[in-house]
């Protein structure tokens, strides 16, 4: 009762507080963009849900009652929300505008601050340093990591290709996870077959505390969170997987060292080792490159492209599979594209050249990103008043929201928004849409860095289980309850049947 009693008067007294800061004209500009009125003080806090399933059913009926431009008050706090491209774009491809929201402060103990949640002169020269590391020649080297582990995935799926509904989210998550540790650390976690690995679990638990955290706006607050007894378990966590990327680095400058020294970057078979994005870094520092000092400055990035290319990936390929489910004859367009590019028995070899070839999955995965693009919201901070195209300034100090999710579903840019359509991808469909309607990767400077990388793995995943199987419905009606979180979840999993293709 106490605790609850302290709670109240902390929340209290915090807004009071911020209330008393407010300064006029940041009300007045507020304001003048449409959204909810609120109560004094506490704005909208108290009415609207905020996130998961819920939050996302009121942002619709936001959009439809305000339109593509809307804001709520929470508290102080004013959070405008974006979903017209032109008016996105402003924001995207603006280099004043580059700051990530709070919101990414959640992820500070884990990632510190990597790539992902960095800004300022360390963001700029970190981005300026890694970009080549994602050059396509590089790409090249990890098609044997996909297809090593892509293959691991469809032996695992072969255990489910009963017809029965099963969960296929875990089996892509250690999938993920394996493909990302390969190439991010160069070290083989085997999540896919011992998942009872320490490390896989505390990547699986770490991921779902950021949600839960994301989920529930009380437990943001970091006393609320102590009290809650979670940042106990998170610290927990947190030891692990620094532990476990502190030993990759250690063991990698160590073999790096030893190679330079015997000059040869060959294995024991004398074939060339893989190049992982470690070693990339592990180099700059060598050679004295200042963005990378310590090997602290080097975990950060690694840990933010493992936490970047897991759920990301892993949310991708779940959702494209249900959408596939419920369309069987995209699939077997898919199939008969599979069959011409790759002219093979087999899938288990999928070459860089079949990759490239597979344009038809291409746009298959596109409009899935489209429905339910891996990153759902996109948050910036914003430090001078932003004059918009849609006629509104947006003051100095608000929380932006780019909402990828209701972007991709304006029909301005999309007639039949909510339909599954790979066509919307086909060449000649693309030049009249409007070039930021479209940003499953976001758009401009704080673009992904790993797009390509993403794009080449799901079809190579992708390719794979389509040449296997034939995937079912996991109901007759459309089951699935989206909780857009960091990362785009289902309630439930990505629930589906396989049957083997014969
Ligand atoms: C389907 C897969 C993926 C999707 C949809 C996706 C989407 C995104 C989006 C929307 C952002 C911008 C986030 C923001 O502004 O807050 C982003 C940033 C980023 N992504 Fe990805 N991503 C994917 C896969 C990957 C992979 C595989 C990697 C690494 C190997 C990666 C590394 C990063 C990094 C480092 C950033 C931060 C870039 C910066 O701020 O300079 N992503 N991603």
């Amino acid at each position: 009762m106490l605790v609850v009693i302290i709670i109240i008067l902390f929340i209290s007294g915090l807004m009071l507080w911020s209330q008393w800061k407010l300064d006029k004209r940041f009300v007045v500009l507020g304001n003048t963009i449409p959204g909810p009125s609120g109560i004094p003080l506490v704005g909208n806090l108290f009415s609207v849900p905020h996130s998961g399933p819920a939050g996302l059913k009121y942002r619709r009926v936001l959009v439809k009652k305000y339109g593509h431009i809307n804001r709520l008050w929470v508290g102080n706090m004013l959070a405008v929300c974006l979903s017209d491209a032109e008016d996105c774009e402003i924001v995207l491809k603006d280099t004043t505008h580059l700051t990530k929201s709070v919101i990414y402060n959640l992820l500070h103990s884990w990632l510190g601050t990597g790539l992902l949640t960095s800004s300022g002169e360390k963001w700029h020269k970190r981005r300026k340093a890694i970009t080549p590391a994602f050059h396509f020649k590089i790409l090249e080297e990890f098609i044997d990591i996909f297809n090593k582990n892509g293959n691991i995935l469809i032996e695992c799926l072969r255990n489910h290709c009963d017809g029965s509904t099963f969960n296929a989210q875990p089996l892509i998550s250690r999938y993920a996870l394996d493909v990302i540790c390969e190439t991010a650390m160069g070290t083989e976690i085997n999540a896919q077959l011992h998942h009872n690995s320490n490390y896989v679990q505390a990547v699986t638990k770490m991921c779902e505390l950021i949600s839960e955290r994301i989920r529930k706006p009380w437990l943001q607050n970091n006393f609320i969170y102590f009290l809650t007894g979670k940042h106990k378990q998170e610290q927990k966590l947190i030891k692990i997987l620094h532990d476990q990327t502190n030993k990759v680095i250690k063991e990698k400058s160590h073999q790096m060292r030893e190679d330079i020294h015997v000059g040869s970057f060959r294995d024991e078979e004398g074939v060339k080792r893989k190049v992982a994005f470690l070693e990339l870094l592990l180099k700059m520092k060598m050679s004295g490159n200042s963005t990378f000092q310590s090997d602290n400055d080097i975990r950060e990035e690694v840990d933010t492209f493992l936490f970047e290319g897991h759920d990301t990936t892993t949310a991708a390929i779940g959702f494209a599979l249900i959408l596939l489910s419920r369309h069987r004859e995209v699939q077997e367009k898919i199939y008969e594209e599979l069959v011409e590019v790759m002219d093979l028995q087999d899938s288990q070899k999928i070459s860089y050249e079949n990759l490239q070839l597979m344009k038809y999955l291409e746009c298959v995965i596109k409009e899935s990103l489209r429905l339910y693009p891996s990153v759902p919201l996109i948050g910036r901070e914003i430090f001078e008043d932003l004059h918009l195209p849609s006629g509104y300034t947006v003051p100095a100090g608000t929380v932006l929201l780019i909402s990828i999710y209701f972007l991709h579903r304006n029909e301005k840019y999309f007639p039949n928004p909510e339909e599954f359509n790979p066509d919307n991808f086909l060449p000649k469909n693309l030049s009249k849409r409007h070039p930021y309607a479209y940003v499953p990767f976001s758009a401009g400077p704080r673009n992904c860095i790993g797009q390509k990388f993403a794009m080449l793995e799901l079809k190579s995943v992708l390719s794979k289980i389509i040449f296997n199987f034939i995937i079912d419905p996991s109901s007759d009606v459309w089951d699935v309850e989206e909780d857009p979180s960091l990362v785009f979840r289902c309630v439930g999993g990505h629930k589906i049947k396989l049957r083997p293709r014969k």
